[in-house]
């Protein structure tokens, strides 16, 4: 059994590299940006008014001062700035040069053509040239494209972008007990349920997920399924990854070519995982259990999906003092099930007292993976912990 740690650097040495398509802007948020953009204007492109007021000169304050003109937004001023003169602006008006200040229009009195400063702002009320950004300013590559990022591009007047390719995912759960949703399990069946949180997972990470008809636990249905996930960047399995002679995923990705990763990890849950690559097709083969399924999902799959779109992959992790005791741990790292409370200096986390892996009720009131290093000591109410949130 390897590390945690090891099995997500083999993991992640299964992404290839992220693959480009253009999108224009409106289609761009949520997706990852793959190539520099590059401004093509400079913001504001000239000195702007941010108030409606009056555009003077510093020097005639205290003077009566004759208004000779007026620039709203779109409609600059053309004239030239005279000493004792002042013109009419609104918010985001061009300031004329020869004018260095803007008086809001409140702090302001007009009578017919002249006007008086009765109150001067501190402010100078102007938004110089370029003091957002300049022509030429980058924003780089490997950043989630947020909705402020596309106001930003958009300013920038880049109308399209480059960005990664949603990674195409194929999911697959296994088993003769399984039926969809809705329909009507016979004797000894249960309800699909992994495979639906993994495409979910998948879908948030970035990538294109589908959601392929269930194999029976045979050598032909599982071959035949692996064959629908042609095409895709990464076949995801769910269950039949461990010892039982039902057991036949290993059996039949090896006899389609997989070259193998690692099979088995010191994780809890999670002890089955098995990952490698079949042609250009990265596989991760998750245990069947549905906690094991969903925790290794956000564990590995996630960084990995974030890996083929040239996301950084690092998953940051929190510190909580716990609610209770523990006892020591084995020799697999454990991600225990948690509830977080909010706390004095740090948050409060009460790890949840049923931790078997099929306990879905369990895992939907979690809001937190505690996580213990293998052989981890008993530890006492009150120490820090270290903890990963589950779904943000
Ligand atoms: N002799 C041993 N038995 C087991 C070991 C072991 O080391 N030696 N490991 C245990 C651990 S740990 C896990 S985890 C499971 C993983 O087994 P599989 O990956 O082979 O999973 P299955 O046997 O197919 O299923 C396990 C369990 O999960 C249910 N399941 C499967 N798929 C789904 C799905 N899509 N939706 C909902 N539930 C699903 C399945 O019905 C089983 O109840 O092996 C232990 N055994
Ligand atoms: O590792 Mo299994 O995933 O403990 O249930």
């Amino acid at each position: 059994m390897i590390s945690v740690e090891e099995a997500l650097a083999r993991v992640l040495s299964l992404a290839g590299a992220p693959r480009g398509e253009v999108l224009a802007l409106d289609q761009a948020a949520g997706r990852v940006l793959l190539e520099p953009a590059i401004s093509r204007m400079t913001q504001p492109p000239f000195d702007s008014a941010a108030m409606d007021g009056y555009a003077l000169r510093h020097a005639d304050l205290g003077q009566r001062l004759r208004v000779i003109g007026e620039a709203a937004a779109g409609h600059p001023w053309t004239g030239k700035a005279e000493p004792g003169t002042a013109i009419r602006i609104f918010t985001g008006g061009a300031v004329p040069p020869g004018y260095d200040r803007v008086e809001m229009q409140e702090n302001t009195q007009r009578d017919g053509e002249w006007l008086t400063v009765t109150a001067p702002s501190q402010d100078s009320y102007i938004r110089n040239r370029g003091c957002d950004f300049s022509e030429g300013d980058r924003i780089e590559p490997g950043r989630c494209l947020s909705p402020a990022d596309i106001a930003l591009l958009a300013a920038m007047n880049l109308p399209q972008v480059t960005v990664a390719k949603r990674p195409k995912v194929a999911v697959l759960a296994g088993g003769d007990e399984l039926v969809r949703p809705g329909e009507a399990p016979s004797e000894g069946q249960i309800i699909s349920s992994n495979d639906l949180a993994v495409a979910a997972i998948a879908r948030a990470a970035g990538a294109e997920a589908e959601i392929l008809p269930i194999a029976r636990d045979s050598q032909d249905s599982l071959r035949e399924s692996f064959a629908r996930a042609q095409g895709a960047d990464l076949l995801v399995t769910i269950g039949g990854a461990s010892v039982g002679d039902h057991d036949l995923v290993g059996k039949v990705a090896e006899s389609m070519g997989m070259e193998r990763a690692f099979y088995k990890i010191a994780m809890r849950p999670g002890k089955p995982l098995m990952a490698g690559r079949i042609g250009e097709c990265a596989m991760l083969g998750l245990p069947g259990n549905p906690v094991s399924a969903i925790v290794c999902a956000t564990i590995f799959m996630q960084p990995l999906i974030h890996a083929m779109q040239g996301l950084p992959t690092g998953k940051r992790r929190f510190h909580a003092r716990l609610a209770n005791a523990l006892p020591p741990e084995g020799r697999r790292q454990h991600y225990l099930r948690a509830r977080l409370t909010e706390g004095g200096d740090l948050p409060v986390i009460s790890p949840f007292d049923r931790q078997d892996s099929s306990l879905l009720s369990v895992l939907s009131q979690a809001d937190a993976l505690l996580i213990r290093p293998p052989h981890d000591p008993a530890r006492q109410a009150g120490e820090i912990m270290d903890y990963l949130p589950l779904f943000p």
